[in-house]
């Protein structure tokens, strides 16, 4: 059979359609979909590792997943990149290189050059800070993400990227939220987070681009400082706590929001990019763990440090962002899809956070 009715034959059964005729020699233009895309889905053996890039990786997830596929997978098959300088211990950890995604040139080589098949896709502005820099945020988020999304449909690479409780807005279903429902949000991060998942799940139909999604709640973790988001006064009260014994809240205390500790958050993406593609009915899925107010987090950790202070100064710009997110997510489908299952409550991630501030501070202190 000859290649062009291969291509032919291969979109019919698979649903897509390919935009060009297979013309390997010829090159394409970057801004192109591949025709072949399709062909490459998965462009290493069964029997091998892929080869992950992770952008923006040294924001508050990418060292940490970067940690946990590197055990998986060996520690030079996973690349982190971002525009900024990793500090020591990131540096010597594994393979880093410099990557802007808004250069797709750059991205390109990156890919062809160390012969990436999975792209985790990190790098963005998150809520508040989206707000702060519209214009920024607009670029990074939407115009990276086209970049994005044309390197991985040209070379046929496995694409992640997470979405967020911040895609759903006032308009949304609050208490629960399921996967499918009315999404407005009002923030430029939402917008843009909704238009990835849009335009990755277009390209998977209409390309075959392998494209799979989380949305995260609010992500907790204890080593690594979070960017810039609504949800940040859940790490920083622990830092505070642990610090000085007081803590000032920039939500009110019954802005109930869903969140997740960072363990459960990156092992997700391992598994949802490890799921054998006919297990996923869909190609965007809520994930969950607990819900909780400040309130309730004072309390929890009140149990550990009776003494800790809370006063609530309220930043209107978080507080109406905030009331416009889910309150619980509904997270169902990838329960029943590809077994998604959480290990951390409330209880269990408070108890941890703290072992983790209280043993680091008192590191800090000695030295
Ligand atoms: N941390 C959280 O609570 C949640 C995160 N997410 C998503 O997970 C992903 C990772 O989140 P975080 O690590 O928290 O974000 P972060 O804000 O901590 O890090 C983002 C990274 O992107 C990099 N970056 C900015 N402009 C860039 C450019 N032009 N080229 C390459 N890199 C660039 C930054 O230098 C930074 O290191 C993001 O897409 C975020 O939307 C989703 C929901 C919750
Ligand atoms: C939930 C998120 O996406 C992020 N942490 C933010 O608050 O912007």
């Amino acid at each position: 059979m000859s290649c062009v009715r291969a291509v032919r034959g291969l979109a019919a059964v698979c649903g897509f359609q390919p935009l060009a005729v297979l013309s390997r020699g010829v090159s394409f233009s970057p801004r192109q979909v591949a025709s072949d895309a399709s062909f490459h889905s998965v462009s290493f053996s069964e029997s091998d590792h892929p080869r992950v890039l992770i952008t923006g990786g040294l924001g508050q997830l990418g060292v940490g997943l970067a940690k946990l596929l590197r055990k998986q997978f060996g520690k030079y098959n996973v690349i982190l990149s971002d525009i900024r300088k990793p500090p020591a211990h990131v540096y010597q950890s594994g393979p880093f290189i410099y990557s802007d995604i808004l250069d797709y040139k750059n991205l390109r080589e990156i890919v062809v050059n160390n012969r990436i098949s999975w792209l985790i896709h990190y790098s963005a502005l998150l809520s508040a800070v989206g707000e702060a820099n519209v214009s920024l945020a607009r670029d990074v988020n939407i115009t990276g993400l086209h970049n994005v999304l044309d390197v991985a449909a040209e070379h046929g690479l496995r694409l992640f990227i997470p979405s967020t409780i911040g895609a759903f807005g006032p308009m949304s279903p609050r208490n629960p939220t399921p996967d499918l429902c009315i999404q407005r949000p009002r923030t430029i991060y939402g917008v843009s987070k909704v238009h990835a998942e849009l335009m990755g799940e277009y390209y998977h139909h209409r390309y075959g681009l392998d494209f799979r999604c989380l949305r995260y709640p609010g992500i907790i973790s204890a080593d690594s400082q979070p960017g810039g988001g609504t949800t940040d006064y859940a790490v920083q009260i622990f830092h505070d706590a642990v610090k000085t014994g007081k803590f000032v809240c920039n939500l009110r205390p019954d802005t109930r929001l869903p969140m997740m500790f960072i363990d459960d958050c990156l092992r997700a993406t391992l598994e949802v990019l490890e799921a054998p593609a006919e297990t996923l009915s869909m190609r965007t899925y809520n994930i969950s763990s607990m819900s909780f107010t400040p309130e309730e987090l004072v309390q929890e950790i009140r149990r550990h440090l009776p003494d800790l202070q809370v006063t609530y100064e309220i930043d209107p710009v978080r507080q109406a962002i905030a009331d416009s997110w889910p309150m619980v997510f509904d997270d169902n489908n990838a329960r029943s899809d590809w077994g998604w299952k959480h290990n951390y409550d409330l209880p269990e991630l408070v108890q941890t956070m703290l072992n983790f501030s209280g043993s680091n501070f008192r590191m800090v202190r000695a030295s």
